[in-house]
């Protein structure tokens, strides 16, 4: 076993941190890049695991597509090789391969693809046959499964003879990373609009058009520093380089969620600079809009001792882990309980009587998100993180950056 032992600093933390670069960015301005057959300026793209498999995965000839654990890179190159036509087995981690897929699939299969399922109904690892237009340009689909299906259809739809008109059934998930996908596409030229009150999103048929496209750097990677600053002593001030203000991403809000925590945010023209002030006892958020940052609000208030009441978070049962059960797990190792207080609809994170003694030992279960949410927790006690290379999925660079407030030992078992 792989971990790291990371110690609190001597004092209150000050520190510069260049952040990975948005691998949901990165993807999607690959994918349109490659709709225009590679003819972008694309700067700034991420070291993340997740985009390096999908810079392989558009340049490789194999008849075989791996996409390891990358949920972006498996359900966009999905819609991708169908419009391009090309023949090609799909699969991954067997994480991934119990991630579903079937309602992408569906969709796929109505505007005409040919795709088999080489194991189980409705899951990766599966086939792409072949395409030919159905002469329908009209979609239904779910909205509150995964956004990554709707952010793939659209992407691929100025491709298709007529363009694309998508509704969305049901609540709408994750509705920022399909605004971030639209924004995008415009970028490269893409007429795309959404009427949210009739839940349709309306693509027009055109090509992409080359362009320059710079990456921002990851708000969700941010999220964690705001968690350090949340947690460090007082006096404390991190500075984050290569955020905006104003975002294409959701995982932005952590700047809301983060205030009544006691994380100040100041935007300069090198990023965002934050600092601390008094953080309140409790918060209640709905995490529908940011699945990705449930984790580290979570870990934050369980090592802060503030009551965290939090709504939609149903989406996190089918990403890299059973997030909800990780939490429920590894919560407790550090006095704190994650409790579904009504059936899959709203939890609350709270402090137990007693707090196990000796320095917690956090699992990660292949969850990047599970290793880099605990890490804050090193502002308060002393913590062991296992398996710390998960963190390579979105953030590689991410226990060289911790390494900049604090001590990081690595302990091999
Ligand atoms: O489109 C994207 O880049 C993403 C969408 C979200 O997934 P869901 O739409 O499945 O919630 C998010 O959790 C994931 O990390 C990245
Ligand atoms: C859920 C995530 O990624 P994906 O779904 O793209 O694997 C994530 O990065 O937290």
């Amino acid at each position: 076993m792989n971990a790291v032992h990371l110690l609190p600093p001597d004092g209150p933390v000050r520190a510069t941190i260049p952040l990975a670069s948005s691998k949901s960015e990165s993807n999607r301005a690959l994918i349109l890049d490659a709709l225009t057959g590679f003819q972008c300026d694309l700067h700034n793209l991420s070291t993340a695991r997740d985009t390096q498999t999908m810079i392989r995965l558009l340049k490789s000839d194999d008849a075989v597509a791996d996409v390891l654990d990358a949920g972006t890179t498996m359900r966009f190159l999905t819609a991708y090789f169908v419009v391009t036509g090309q023949q090609k087995t799909l699969t991954g981690t067997p994480r991934m391969c119990e991630r579903p897929i079937g309602m992408l699939v569906d969709a796929l299969r109505t505007l005409g693809a040919d795709i088999e399922y080489i194991r189980n109904e409705g899951y990766p690892p599966l086939k792409i046959n072949g395409f030919s237009a159905s002469g329908t340009n009209r979609v239904s689909i779910r909205g509150d499964v995964s956004s990554q299906y709707i952010s793939a259809l659209i992407m691929i739809a100025p491709s298709l003879p007529d363009g694309l008109t998508l509704t969305l059934t049901g609540d709408i998930g994750s509705r920022p990373y399909i605004e971030m996908t639209m924004a995008q596409m415009r970028v490269f030229g893409a007429d795309v609009t959404a009427d949210w009150d009739a839940k349709t999103i309306t693509v027009a048929p055109g090509a992409y058009q080359p362009c320059t496209y710079a990456v921002e750097s990851d708000w969700s990677g941010a999220s964690y520093w705001y968690s350090v600053v949340a947690l460090a002593e007082q006096g404390s001030v991190i500075e984050l380089l290569g955020l905006k203000e104003k975002s294409l991403q959701g995982d932005s809000a952590i700047v809301d969620i983060m205030r009544p925590l006691g994380v100040e945010s100041s935007f300069t023209d090198r990023g965002v600079l934050l600092t601390q002030k008094p953080a309140e006892t409790a918060l209640a958020w709905d995490f529908t809009n940011c699945p990705d940052l449930a984790q580290t609000v979570a870990a934050c208030c369980g090592a802060l001792k503030a009551d965290l009441t939090l709504t939609g978070i149903e989406s996190l049962k089918i990403k890299e882990t059973d997030r909800v059960a990780a939490l429920q797990a590894e919560l407790q190792k550090i006095g704190a309980e994650l409790v579904e207080v009504e059936t899959n609809t709203r939890y609350v994170v709270r402090q137990l009587a007693t707090a196990p003694e000796g320095t917690p030992a956090i699992e990660t279960y292949d969850d990047h998100r599970m290793a880099m949410a605990f890490a804050p927790v090193a502002m308060r006690q002393a913590v062991v993180i296992e398996e710390p290379g998960v963190v390579a999925k979105s953030y590689p660079s991410f226990w060289e950056d911790f390494a900049r407030i604090t001590a990081v030992e690595t302990v091999v078992a």
